[in-house]
């Protein structure tokens, strides 16, 4: 897999490009951004996963982030959130087809042969950071925002051996249980709801996947968030934690909506949490 840099800045001493690369489980050219902090390496790694509508761009020019991964030492990979392209399928609305990856395996056309996200970023990504970054070998960080967050989530829990550390903000913690969840979910892995489950944090954390792995899952969830009802439901990730035994710190932030304002405020304590966990 060649890695072509598209643009590259420097950055609180480190730098930040982005990138692209042809990636087997989709198919086509990926897009990511990556943050490498100051020196020589190797670093440990922090993925984010990004929400509905955004590429991977939103992160980087958005969150605020690499101040401090340049403090702490710390690479930030953010990809795009699908797969692209003329002759890739799309639909008409924000929350299907490009932009909307859902971080799952598509079973189901038109999305099947293109909408692998779940393989793409646990098999094609972490190759590529390791073969032509300074990424440090072993277990990485994993985090996201709503869509993202579920993707973190669910990718941490059914891959211990890939992440040490997990968290999320505002994350869709039951898509089988949200509209945008059952949207996504019915249309690319099929209308058996079945089949949705291992895709879904709360039914894994409840049934104890991965249970004694993370130490701590840190959320954070802001309580004027316009989504926090219907999508969002942070509530049933509690229970599962407690049904579980998972320990989950959720944070609910007073006062906070679901935009990158909300994400920039607390990104550094998600940060060091990740740190801390992969040192
Ligand atoms: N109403 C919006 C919905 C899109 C949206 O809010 N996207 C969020 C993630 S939502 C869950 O995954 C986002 O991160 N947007 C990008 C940003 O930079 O804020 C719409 O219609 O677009």
């Amino acid at each position: 897999m060649t890695v072509e840099t598209r643009a590259s800045s420097r950055c609180f001493g480190g730098e930040v490009h982005y990138c692209s690369h042809h990636a087997r489980a989709t198919g086509t050219e990926m897009r990511f951004s990556i943050y490498l902090p100051p020196g020589d390496g190797p670093f440990p790694v922090l993925v984010w996963l990004s929400g509905l509508t955004c590429t991977e761009e939103n992160f980087t020019t958005k969150a605020g982030a690499y101040r401090k991964a340049a403090e702490l030492g710390l690479m930030v990979v953010a990809p795009d959130t699908s797969p692209r392209g003329e002759d890739v399928a799309d639909a008409d609305s924000y929350d299907l087809g490009q932009g909307a990856g859902f971080y799952v395996d598509a079973t189901e056309e038109p999305w099947a042969p293109h909408f692998r996200m779940y393989s793409y970023v646990t098999r094609d990504l972490p190759a590529v950071l390791k073969s032509d970054f300074p990424a440090r070998q072993g277990p990485m960080g994993l985090s996201g925002h709503s869509m993202g967050g579920h993707g973190a989530l669910t990718l941490a829990l059914h891959h211990p051996e890939l992440f040490a550390s997990v968290s999320a903000f505002a994350p869709i913690v039951s898509p089988t249980r949200c509209p945008w969840g059952e949207k996504a979910l019915s249309a690319y892995l099929g209308a058996e709801s079945k089949t949705w489950e291992k895709h879904d944090a709360s039914l894994l954390m409840a049934s104890g996947t991965a249970a004694g792995h993370f130490d701590d899952i840190l959320v954070d969830q802001g309580t004027a968030d316009g989504f926090l009802e219907e999508q969002l439901r942070p509530e049933l990730l509690e229970e599962a934690a407690r049904q579980g035994g998972q320990k989950l710190t959720l944070r609910r932030q007073d006062g906070y909506d679901h935009s990158y304002f909300f994400i920039t405020s607390f990104i550094e304590e998600h940060l060091a949490f990740h740190a801390e966990r992969l040192r």
